[in-house]
């Protein structure tokens, strides 16, 4: 059996009173891409921060390509990239000189082919020479990727990467990190934007208050959590209530189905009622229906 990338086991860390993380188990193997999604505060960025070594659990271990984040913390780091949440820059040095200082740290010289293969993949090639100051949100995040690339590491987290992004440089950022791991690389994501996670992620740990409350293949999570519904606007929304619709979205009523068998005798009742069916549609499952699911039933 090949090692995993990432192997957390019974890690808890506590900030006073709150307990942040409470007993997390993961296990993420070499090549995929996984989704680490929760709400504000369910321990993402904390859990993230003991992987880069830069918060001490007070109990369990975590291991990036085999290496202790702990005792064996340089072959760890070496092994991760990440794409930390916080924009936090030396605001006086250019782009290229931030990655040479960087490649620096890892004690990697004569980078710069690398450094000039990143900052093209992420379109930053004309703003190589700019000092961060002079850039834009969107523009030093991207700097930020490009900062967690230059030791070229087998495993790439990336803490809410597309947060300020526009929807361009989201989708050529996307395209890159897809890239990335078609060519192997191991990708750990946390997002708020659910779609992308849908898209994106082939597995998934949904995170809250510091505990994994879901994890499966995103595939299973849309089977097992969602419904499909068919959403009606009808004359008489009494009636429709009345059959177990509930109320949507303005003036919409839904009804949740497992099955499409379902769709046609729930059409038929609402014809005899005297319902008086206006408009209708379907709505297939998606992640944030299933998000929301999870974290009402954890
Ligand atoms: N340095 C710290 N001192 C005290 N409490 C902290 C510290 N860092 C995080 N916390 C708390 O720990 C909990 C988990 O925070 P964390 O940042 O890991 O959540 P998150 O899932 O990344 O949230 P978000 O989606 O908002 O980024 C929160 O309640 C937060 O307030």
């Amino acid at each position: 059996m090949t090692l995993p990338a990432i192997r957390i086991s019974g890690v808890t860390k506590r900030y006073g009173a709150l307990q942040a993380l409470g007993g997390v188990d993961l296990e993420i193997e070499q090549g995929e891409f996984f989704g680490l999604l929760g709400p504000n505060g369910a321990g993402k960025t904390t859990l993230i921060s003991a992987l880069a070594g830069l918060v001490r659990p007070d109990g369990g271990t975590l291991e990036v390509m085999g290496h202790d984040v702990v005792s064996d913390y340089r072959n760890a780091r070496r092994r991760l990239g990440v794409v930390p949440q916080e924009l936090v820059f030396d605001p006086f040095f250019s782009v290229r000189e931030m990655l040479r200082i960087q490649s620096g740290y890892f004690g990697i010289r004569g980078n710069d082919d690398w450094i000039d293969e990143i900052l093209a993949n992420l379109d930053l090639t004309a703003k190589a020479h700019q000092n961060m100051r002079a850039l834009s949100g969107g523009m030093k995040r991207r700097v930020l990727v490009a900062q967690a690339l230059v030791h070229r590491p087998p495993v790439i987290v990336l803490d809410e990467p597309t947060a300020g992004v526009d929807v361009e440089l989201r989708q050529g950022l996307w395209q890159f990190i897809r890239k990335l791991n078609r060519d192997g690389h191991t990708i750990v994501l946390t997002t708020h934007y659910l779609e992308e996670a849908e898209t994106l992620c082939g597995r998934i740990a949904m995170l809250k208050g510091g505990r994994v409350v879901a994890l499966d293949s995103t595939a299973n999570l849309l089977q097992r959590f969602a419904t499909h519904t068919l959403s009606v606007r009808v004359e008489r929304p009494e009636i429709a209530a009345s059959l177990g619709g509930v109320n949507g979205e303005a003036g919409w009523m839904e009804f949740a189905f497992e099955s499409y068998h379902e769709v046609e005798p729930l059409l038929a009742r609402l014809r005899e009622t005297g319902a008086g069916l206006i408009e209708m549609r379907l709505g297939e499952p998606d992640l944030e229906r299933v998000f929301v699911e999870v974290m009402h039933s954890a």
